[in-house]
């Protein structure tokens, strides 16, 4: 069963609350939440976002949802982490090409940008998708692994 986890701050809340109660976890995913568990104004997202990051960067989640006010912020912590590769997604085709071809595995969401049926399908693509890993596809992320080993320090 795949293990997700999502994590929201202030600005992610209420969308992180819908996406909770609507996806279909049975026989498929569980899930974590990292927080936040109430709403809190003036919280930060490096503070909410980093412990999903680094269970991602660890390996004891397979995928992470991470969401702010517009995405962005959650997408730069997130990719501060080795092994993390978040992208701010905003319609389906990137939500399952990110996974197939990037082998993205944190999916950024805007929770003051984006609508509740369209979140549900771009998550549905993400969650569904599987990285193909080989040939072009391979060659590539074997580059970016190797730009993070050379930039990045665990
Ligand atoms: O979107 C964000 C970062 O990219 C944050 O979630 C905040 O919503 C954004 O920075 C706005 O901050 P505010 O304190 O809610 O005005």
């Amino acid at each position: 069963m795949l293990k997700i986890g999502i994590a929201a701050d202030h600005g992610g809340f209420e969308l992180k609350k819908l996406i909770t109660s609507n996806l279909d976890i049975t026989n498929k995913y569980t899930i974590q939440d990292f927080g936040a568990d109430a709403l809190d104004n003036n919280d930060d997202y490096p503070d909410r976002i980093l412990p999903l990051a680094e269970a991602v960067s660890a390996g004891t989640v397979d995928k992470g949802i991470a969401i702010c006010g517009s995405g962005v912020g959650a997408s730069i912590i997130a990719n501060k982490l080795p092994g993390v590769r978040a992208a701010l997604i905003t319609e389906t085709y990137s939500a399952h090409q990110g996974v197939e071809h990037d082998d993205m595995n944190v999916l950024c969401l805007g929770g003051r940008v984006i609508g509740s049926a369209l979140v549900m399908e771009i998550i549905n693509a993400f969650l569904g998708a599987s990285y193909i890993g080989e040939g072009r596809f391979e060659r590539r992320l074997q580059k970016l692994i190797q730009t993070e080993e050379k930039y990045l320090k665990k």
